[in-house]
């Protein structure tokens, strides 16, 4: 329905006569066209004030919290943006199932285990997160795992449009941090735990855990919490809300695991009555499972078919997947905090009848406690460990790999070069052992300064060894 200018503007409390019929809402000055209102926002880099005048050029109208030559005026452009898209846009997060995944570890997978446990159940389904926006077999990349709110509400509208009904999206903490969830109401919200990372951006653990219980107040009203009850970091939340909360883990919990069985090949476990069996890897995944069955569950889906659909369930490209060769058996993953570098190694001592060989290494321009930890986990955990580069955007990896070495046995090497260093390892391997390349799992590219150099763990792999996967 047409909505003229004064109209929307009442909502947030600004009176005026301006009849015109508004064309569409963004607070992003690409998007704006002839009548469009424009809603300026403060960002980290950008201040929206900066684009009024590219703005006025072509037509839109401009809503700021700083007193401009006509613009209307609020106090709060966050919250009068939101109040616009959705009457603008008639509530699109009331129009779906959205379902967020938070969490320091796990979102991808977890996301991805629920896109085809959807599927499979005859739903089609949206995914928003690190691997971009996959839409109807259509996948779009983003520069964020959860984009900024016009990049959501142009998927949820194209998804409601196309009749889909359910959106599973991953939900960072600086998204969060940032308001970046605007008008987005949860259905469910999943946490799979909070461990260190991002410390360059929240400065402490405590804020970065706060801001992640934060998302709770995206729940739609009736909305649902379902949280590991093993993860001692996410038992605060049960004192900052205390109802709608469903539990998962091995401790009593709502949706209790057991028999839980760990195997190099696969893992087997029960909830209550059914008995599931699957072809990924390590306990993450048994909890990540858990938490897709926890949803399902709360959704009203308990049948026996949950057990076939779990077993059919394939890993992310770059998520515990395993690459067989005729003399090499890989694990890639996208291991790169301490917590799931230690999880990845200890299941591998577990399951492995030979040597762990482990290529590893860490970012640039991010958390750099984090490095000198996950160099003593993979030099403590492996037979032998490979330091090399890992997106050094603006640091001198030989710096980084130091920074890892602080405390590590003398059973590492260092190979700068990463594709050296994978050769090296593939070198040194013999076939009852595994070579575990962990921390850029499916990237396609490689950050060295500012330039994103094409590459690919798994396709350099088979490139080098001239094989195609066993
Ligand atoms: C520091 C940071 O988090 N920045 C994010 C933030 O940028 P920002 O606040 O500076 O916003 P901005 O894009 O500069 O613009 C401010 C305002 O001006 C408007 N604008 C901007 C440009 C323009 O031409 N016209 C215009 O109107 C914007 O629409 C906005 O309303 O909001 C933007 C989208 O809304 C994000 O793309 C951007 O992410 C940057 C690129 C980034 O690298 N962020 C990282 C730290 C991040 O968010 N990472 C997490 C995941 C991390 C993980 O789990 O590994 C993520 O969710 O991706
Ligand atoms: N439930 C879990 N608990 C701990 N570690 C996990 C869990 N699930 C996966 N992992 C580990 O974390 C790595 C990253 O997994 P995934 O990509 O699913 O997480 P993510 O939260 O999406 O990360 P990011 O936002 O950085 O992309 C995996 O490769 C695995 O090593």
């Amino acid at each position: 329905m047409a909505k003229e200018c004064r109209q929307l503007l009442a909502l947030i409390g600004i009176s005026c006569d301006d009849s015109t019929i508004i064309q569409g809402i963004t607070c992003d000055s690409r998007e704006v066209k002839q009548d469009w209102l424009f809603v300026s926002l403060q960002g980290m880099s950008h201040n929206g004030d900066d684009f009024i005048d590219e703005v006025r050029e072509k037509g839109g109208i401009v809503i700021t919290s700083h007193p401009h030559p006509d613009c209307y005026e609020v106090s709060d452009p966050q919250a009068a943006l939101v109040t616009l898209i959705n009457d603008y846009y008639d509530s699109p997060s009331d129009k779906l199932t959205i379902i967020g995944v938070t969490g320091t570890n796990g979102k991808t997978s977890v996301c991805s285990f629920l896109s085809q446990m959807f599927t499979e159940f005859g739903q089609r389904n949206v995914v928003i997160g690190t691997n971009g926006i996959q839409l109807d077999g259509y996948c779009y990349a983003t520069q964020n795992t959860t984009p900024g709110m016009m990049v959501c509400l142009r998927v949820f509208l194209e998804a409601i449009r196309r009749g889909i009904h359910t959106v599973m999206m991953e939900v960072s903490s600086h998204a969060i941090d940032e308001g970046r969830l605007g008008f987005i109401r949860f259905d469910r919200l999943i946490y799979t735990n909070i461990t260190q990372d991002h410390l360059d951006y929240h400065l402490t653990f405590t804020h970065y855990q706060y801001t992640k219980f934060k998302a709770r107040l995206y729940l739609k009203e009736n909305g649902r919490i379902l949280l590991n009850q093993d993860r001692d970091e996410l038992m605060e939340m049960l004192h900052l809300r205390t109802k709608g909360i469903i539990t998962y883990g091995l401790k009593p919990s709502h949706v209790q695991i057991s028999n839980v069985e760990l195997r190099s090949s696969g893992s087997s476990f029960d909830i209550g009555q059914l008995h599931f069996e699957t072809c990924l890897l390590s306990m993450n995944n048994v909890y990540n499972l858990a938490a897709c069955i926890a949803l399902f569950k709360s959704l009203g889906i308990h049948s026996h078919e949950l057990c076939e659909v779990v077993s059919r369930i394939e890993a992310p490209a770059g998520r515990m997947e395993v690459l067989k060769l005729k003399n090499h058996t890989i694990w890639i993953d996208y291991a790169h905090t301490p917590d799931a570098l230690r999880r990845l190694l200890e299941f591998a001592n577990q399951v492995c009848i030979g040597r762990i060989i482990t290529v590893l290494g860490c970012g640039g321009e991010r958390d750099q406690d984090k490095r000198h930890q996950m160099g003593t986990i993979a030099s403590t955990l492996s037979y032998r460990a490979i330091f090399t580069e890992d997106n050094s955007r603006g640091e001198d990896p030989a710096e980084i790999i130091k920074q890892m070495s602080v405390n590590v046995l003398d059973n590492v090497s260092v190979l700068i070069d990463r594709q050296k260093a994978i050769a090296f390892a593939l070198s040194i391997s013999m076939k009852s052992d595994i070579i575990i390349i962990a921390g850029k799992g499916n990237e396609q590219f490689l950050i060295v300064k500012e330039v994103k150099i094409p590459y690919n763990d798994k396709a350099f792999i088979l490139k080098l060894t001239e094989e195609e996967p066993l």
